[in-house]
């Protein structure tokens, strides 16, 4: 969708902001630009909008050479969401999100009536927030307003500068969650430029990991995490890059440790055959679980003395989540559920089997890096 070809972008002072970049990013991918200030992120992005011209070299968007055509036909195709949202103080949040489209002909009505289907989408109550002007909006609620705004002409990229830079780090989680199931159903091509590691692996379906101009790194953030290319990268991705990872790596069904499993309407069993067991209902889905220690020498059903489960999570979450729900609930294991068919039991997730899925995801992203090069942090009490 979108192909640099061998483009360099010098300054007239002299200054190489970008030296021979060559990279594609495919249509529907969420492409991070990453790297320390200065480093050519902004420059590389405004190239795409040709706001930049580089000096040498080519951009393809599409197929096409976007160097032939008219600049204002390209940015129509082409959503821009930039840390200073830009918004007109004078017009309202519905106005501003409609101003694109109306200017490109859709009538003033169906432009506002879109306007307000795309501040929903944002999290906007388009009948609450709509009418307000800019400043009588939070920072987070400006940066969804310049959100719905780029999405307004529905352009099939969108290029986004620090877009959540300007807000504390509570809300730019949130509007990261948001942005993440945004473009679930959108599906933009995306490039966007950060400075913060943290925000480029958990967006980024890869991340281009920028040096001085190059890029020294172009992978999916577990492979940037598991394998960095060179000490650079390993410095700039950090030393808790295996924690980091953890957040990449889903939890997978071949992961889950099979512990004993008792049903609810079973008589108690004298003996668990481990410290506890899982407990299941008639369908198979979970309820809780029994103690050894709980059940020894006591008669009756396992309803009557199975306790319920605090600590589940579904199959598909990540590894981070499921290690942070053992330290929330002091849980030396949690169970996994598919949440698909309505909570059925899958197995369950131990510091032991939360190691191993990260040794397998490992394993599995970096199958063409040579083990050596390979580095691995333990998970904290395994
Ligand atoms: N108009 C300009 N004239 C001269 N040099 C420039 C110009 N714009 C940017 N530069 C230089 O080009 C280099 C790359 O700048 P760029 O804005 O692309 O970096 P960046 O990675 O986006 O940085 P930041 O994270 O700080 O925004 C920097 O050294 C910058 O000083």
């Amino acid at each position: 969708m979108i192909r640099f070809e061998n483009v360099s972008k010098r300054y007239a002072d002299g200054t190489t902001a970008v030296d021979d970049l060559s990279f594609e990013v495919a249509a529907g991918e969420l492409v991070t630009l990453v790297g320390p200030s200065g480093c050519g992120k902004t420059t590389t992005m405004k190239m795409v909008n040709r706001l930049i011209e580089p000096t040498s070299g080519r951009i393809f968007l599409d197929g096409e050479d976007i160097a032939a055509g008219d600049p204002v036909e390209l940015r129509r195709r082409i959503g821009y969401v930039i840390q200073q949202v830009g918004l007109f103080p004078h017009r309202t949040v519905l106005d501003n999100t409609a101003t694109v489209p109306h200017l490109l002909g859709v009538s003033r009505k169906k432009a506002r009536a879109r306007a307000a289907e795309l501040l929903d989408l944002v999290g906007l109550d388009p009948s609450v927030h709509g009418e307000r002007y800019p400043d009588q909006l939070s920072g987070g609620q400006r940066q969804r307003v310049g959100v719905a705004r780029a999405l307004a002409a529905d352009p099939p990229v969108l290029l986004m500068d620090e877009p959540f830079g300007a807000v504390d780090p509570v809300v730019r989680e949130r509007l990261q969650s948001e942005f993440l199931r945004l473009q679930q159903s959108v599906r933009k091509t995306v490039l966007f430029v950060t400075h913060d590691i943290e925000e480029a692996v958990r967006l980024g379906d890869r991340i281009a990991v920028y040096g001085a101009g190059r890029i020294e790194q172009f992978d999916t953030p577990a492979t940037v995490l598991g394998a960095p290319s060179g000490d650079y990268v390993a410095e700039f991705v950090g030393a808790d890059r295996g924690l980091k990872r953890l957040s990449v790596t889903p939890i997978e069904e071949s992961d889950l440790e099979q512990p004993p499993v008792v049903r609810l309407d079973d008589a108690l069993p004298k003996e668990l055959g481990a410290r506890w067991a899982v407990v299941l209902d008639a369908d198979g889905d979970l309820h809780g679980w029994i103690s050894e220690e709980h059940a020894r020498g006591r008669t009756g059903t396992v309803r009557e003395h199975a306790r319920r489960m605090e600590a589940w999570l579904p199959v598909g979450a990540s590894l981070k989540h499921a290690f942070a729900t053992m330290l929330q609930h002091d849980a030396g294991w949690i169970a996994v559920i598919d949440e698909e068919s309505a909570g059925r039991f899958l197995g369950v997730l131990t510091p032991q089997s939360l190691h191993e899925a990260l040794r397998r995801s490992t394993a599995a992203d970096l199958r063409d890096v040579p083990r050596a090069e390979v580095e691995l942090e333990t998970v904290p009490g395994s």
